[in-house]
């Protein structure tokens, strides 16, 4: 089975893919401290304790920490006997054509989910993951990587108002009934609640109107539920993209050896 890993800027994801679904997903922090011993303790203790026998022989890494990436290959040759597919290493394959400028290291995540929006629902799209950044990628009507947009995420851009304002508190983000809020706490979330709102629908326009064409807007990331349920902002949320774009590489990789 195939152990599918990505590490965002925040959080790491592990899933285990069966070759047709996912039997279990875990999160855990972003720490690169973190050695392969204490990985294999926290997954083999979580597998054990839902019950899960599967046997891992394949594993694939995307990670936008280049840091974490170490002790994941640890994990995988020290327990799994494994060599791991990591995103955006010459030696792993995408089945898609990334157009930027010579030399622009691209984010593997980004490339991820643009191979997972293209094999879910074809090309012409932006995909706004809604992670400890919100990026934006527009995918070509061929699959490409075309390049983007890279915004302040949600909860940092709550969390810089804390740290630069000596009265403001740390709050979390939801969705304000109104938009004049009458306390700090709901001027402070319709402020960033909004203003992402107006984020997303102009830069969404402004990518359309420069592309000229139709264009399918899906979203992901930890905070994305928030944003679908709140406004008209997209035509499909897709909780695991990143980890089926994974799934789809792993797949495109093995075919190709
Ligand atoms: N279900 C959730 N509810 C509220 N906040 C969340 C949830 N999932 C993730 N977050 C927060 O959203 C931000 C982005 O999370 P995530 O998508 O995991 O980021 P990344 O992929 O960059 O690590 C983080 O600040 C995280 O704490
Ligand atoms: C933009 C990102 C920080 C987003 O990371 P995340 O929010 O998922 O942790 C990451 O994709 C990255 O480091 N990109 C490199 C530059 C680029 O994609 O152009
Ligand atoms: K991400």
């Amino acid at each position: 089975m195939l152990l599918a890993i990505d590490c965002g800027n925040t959080n790491t994801v592990f899933s285990i893919w069966d070759g047709a679904r996912f039997i279990a997903t875990w999160r855990t922090s972003t720490e690169h401290q973190r050695t392969a011993d204490q990985y294999y303790v926290w997954l083999s203790t979580l597998m054990d304790f839902q019950g899960i026998k599967a046997e891992i022989t394949d594993m694939i890494v995307s990670s936008t920490v280049p840091r974490v990436v170490f002790n994941l290959r640890v994990l995988a040759d020290r327990y799994f006997n494994t060599r791991p597919l990591v995103v955006g290493k010459p030696d792993c394959l995408l089945p898609i054509d990334v157009r930027v400028d010579a030399g622009t290291q691209v984010g593997p995540d980004r490339l991820v989910n643009t191979v997972a929006g293209y094999s879910l629902c074809g090309g012409d799209l932006i995909i706004v993951d809604f992670g400890t950044a919100t990026t934006f990628d527009v995918v070509d009507h061929d699959g490409a990587y075309v390049g983007g947009v890279i915004a302040p995420g949600v909860n940092l851009s709550l969390e810089a108002l804390h740290q630069a304002a000596a009265a403001l508190p740390h709050v979390d983000i939801s969705r304000p009934q109104g938009v004049v809020g009458t306390n700090t706490v709901a001027c402070m979330q319709s402020g960033i609640f909004w203003g992402y709102v107006g984020l997303v629908r102009e830069i969404c326009a402004r990518i359309k109107g420069e592309r000229d064409r139709p264009m399918r807007v899906i979203s992901t990331g930890g905070l994305a539920p928030l944003f679908q349920q709140s406004a008209d902002l997209f035509d499909e949320f897709r909780e695991d993209l990143t980890m089926h774009g994974l799934t789809e590489i792993h797949k495109y990789n093995s075919i190709q050896v």
